[in-house]
């Protein structure tokens, strides 16, 4: 599993959520340093899962082209998305800090089930999201977010996971994900059952691929192993978990 590279908004540390962000020159250069850290540890895959999303897509093809396994099938599903981050989409992280204060944006941020304040129909990004034609045949409007938590996010990726992904794990079939912050999060709650309390304190690097081994119960037989140095992702982790810092 991997979270995208370096997006825009990643770099210019705004809300993004379902907003269609593009990787930057760094986030591609993470990408195709993804790619290499996965030949190095010889991994092959079967298939591919990423979200709707540009960001993730693109981070899945750079790694599949260093890899040279262009050619396996990819899924894409709404349901990897990142957590769609509601009235504070195209914010910026710091100064929402200095405004409502860096707790109020950790609850925000990380808080299992306190979602941000819903996006209504005149914020400014709710056209190109809401309306966006990638979105034609699902999710149905009844399920298109206009906000969530990660436990919102959790309902609307783990069915995917279950009933989509678990399958061909269970028919011997190798998968990478490229997907997202949060998306991600939900699943390695899962796969670890990590408490509601201590999943506030994970945060994923952009970039920086992951792997786990299953059970046959599809439970994690060890905590998720980063490829690449210890030191550096534990760098990564906690520069995401400051951009809710004020300035
Ligand atoms: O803005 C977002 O959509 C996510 C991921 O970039 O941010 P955060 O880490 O604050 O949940």
């Amino acid at each position: 599993m991997l979270r995208h590279g370096q997006s825009d908004w990643n770099e210019k540390n705004l809300f993004c959520g379902w907003y269609d962000a593009q990787l930057t020159e760094k986030g591609r250069k993470e990408a195709c340093a993804a790619g290499k850290a996965i030949m190095d540890a010889n991994l092959k895959f079967d298939m591919a899962y990423t979200s709707m999303l540009t960001r993730a897509q693109d981070t899945l093809q750079l790694v599949l082209e260093v890899i040279g396994q262009e050619d396996i099938p990819v899924h894409k599903s709404w349901r990897l998305n990142e957590r769609h981050y509601g009235g504070l989409t195209g914010l910026n992280k710091a100064d929402t800090a200095k405004k409502f204060g860096e707790e109020k944006v950790k609850i925000w941020r990380r808080s299992f089930d306190t979602p941000p304040p819903p996006m209504e129909k005149d914020h400014k990004y709710y056209e190109c999201i809401a309306k966006d034609p990638r979105y034609c045949d699902e999710p149905k409007s009844s399920e298109f977010p206009k906000t969530e938590s990660l436990k919102l996010t959790i309902e609307r990726t783990l069915p995917y996971w279950n009933d989509i992904i678990v399958p061909q794990i269970r028919q011997g079939k190798r998968l990478i994900i490229a997907a997202h912050g949060n998306s991600l999060r939900g699943i390695v709650k899962h796969l670890q059952n990590i408490s509601d309390k201590d999943i506030m304190n994970l945060n994923l690097p952009t970039g920086m691929p992951f792997v786990y081994e299953l059970d046959s119960c599809m439970e994690a037989v060890s905590p998720m192993k980063f490829l690449g140095d210890p030191e550096a992702v534990k760098k990564a982790m906690e520069d995401v978990a400051k951009e809710g810092k004020a300035k």
